[in-house]
């Protein structure tokens, strides 16, 4: 067990919903907490100094992408990833098998660890659970995600059967692993939208833990395509069945929709690149609703894009602005936009966290839900 790390403190719950922390030894992390994607060690467009005015409890970084480049040893040697991108607060690594599937061509899975051509010069390389250890040691995050084989989505139950398995082998392998002292290691549960697989690949993970305990557990194998309903009737069901005592993640989750769905079924963690995603392509998520910028009404508005919103974008500039700005290409627009969005996104996380503390989370998610079928934000 990691020194630094604390087991999750509930502070307030409404229902299967909580409000928590847990300690790192960057900090603590008090939760529902949005985890910006960092990919390359940016958050796309952001500067470190505009990612600590958003102020997200936790970043992420890739150990696909900063394992091809620049390389993990480099960072190592550079002092490791929170000095190389000047982010002092806690940094989660995801594992690299996700990655490697939706990025990388010619892969070859075994036992052993998957064979891959980089996307970036199609040079061979390997990922094992060991080689993604190391990377993430390297890089020196704060929370260590396990490397798991995350199914296509609409994989057949006995295909699903042998990934889990596969993944419990390579989950013993990840345990056996040497992390830094301040490092903390997440176990990532699979089965697809099936709670019976769910269930048993939880029973699986939970046998190794009462051995030596998990910081963490992640849902993995979502947010993969499957329909919305399927993901969401999981999630009700399995949620709550996971460790109360350890932080809850979903992975590559999402919209404001689904934050506010998975908070009220008992998730602690998410991230997802769409805020960031949507906002290079000019679509922004506000308290009534999505706006798209480029849109003609917006050309002489005045009006700040979210009058409830108190990001710098919003502080600052018109929407006659950012639709020009938009529409004439600038740089600056994916700048502010992404200013705008990942506030919006950490901000709802933080006011479920607040309302929960207050014991109004009920009123709070209708009156979310109410606000975003505005007409027209
Ligand atoms: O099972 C998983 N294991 C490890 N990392 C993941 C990341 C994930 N991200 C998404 N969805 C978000 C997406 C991002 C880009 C395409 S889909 N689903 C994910 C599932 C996993
Ligand atoms: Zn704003």
């Amino acid at each position: 067990m990691s020194q630094c790390f604390s087991r999750f403190q509930q502070e307030a719950s409404s229902g299967v919903a909580r409000a928590g922390r847990f300690e790192t030894s960057r900090g603590p992390v008090l939760t529902p907490a949005f985890m910006p994607v960092g990919t390359q060690g940016t958050v796309k467009g952001i500067t470190p100094a505009q990612l600590a005015d958003i102020g997200p409890q936790v970043i992420l970084g890739n150990t696909y992408h900063l394992g091809l480049r620049p390389g993990d040893a480099l960072v190592r040697d550079l002092g490791g990833l929170h000095r190389f991108m000047a982010w002092p607060g806690p940094i989660l690594t995801d594992s690299g098998g996700f990655q490697v599937f939706s990025l990388s061509s010619l892969r070859r899975i075994k036992e052993e660890g998957v064979t891959f051509q980089s996307h970036i010069d199609g040079s061979t390389h390997f990922l094992s659970p060991e080689r993604s250890l190391e990377i993430q040691r390297n890089l020196g995050s704060d929370i260590v995600m396990a490397l798991d084989e995350c199914p296509p989505g609409r994989l057949d139950r006995p295909g699903l059967e042998l990934s889990m398995a596969r993944t419990t082998r390579w989950l013993k392998r990840c345990r056996d692993f040497p992390l830094g002292e301040r490092q903390g290691l997440f176990a990532i549960n699979q089965g697809g939208v099936h709670l019976d697989l769910r269930t048993r690949h939880l029973g699986e993970i939970l046998e190794i833990d009462a051995a030596t305990p998990f910081q963490g557990f992640a849902v993995g194998g979502l947010s993969v395509g499957e329909p919305k309903e399927e993901m969401n009737a999981l999630l009700a069901d399995f949620v709550r069945l996971m460790p109360g005592d350890r932080p809850r993640y979903l992975m590559g989750v999402g919209t404001p929709e689904d934050l506010l769905f998975g908070i009220e079924h008992g998730v602690d963690l998410f991230d997802c690149v769409l805020p960031t995603r949507e906002a290079r392509h000019g679509t922004l998520l506000t308290s009534r609703g999505r706006v798209k910028i480029k849109n003609a009404r917006h050309r002489d508005s005045d009006r700040p894009l979210d009058p409830e919103c108190n990001c710098y974008t919003c502080r600052t500039f018109s929407r006659a602005y950012l639709h020009h700005l938009f529409r004439a290409g600038e740089m600056l627009a994916s700048t502010l936009n992404s200013i705008h969005n990942l506030s919006y996104t950490v901000g709802l996380t933080r006011a479920a966290r607040q309302a929960l503390q207050e014991e109004r989370f009920p009123e709070f998610a209708r009156h979310t839900r109410d606000n975003w079928n505005q007409e027209e934000p």
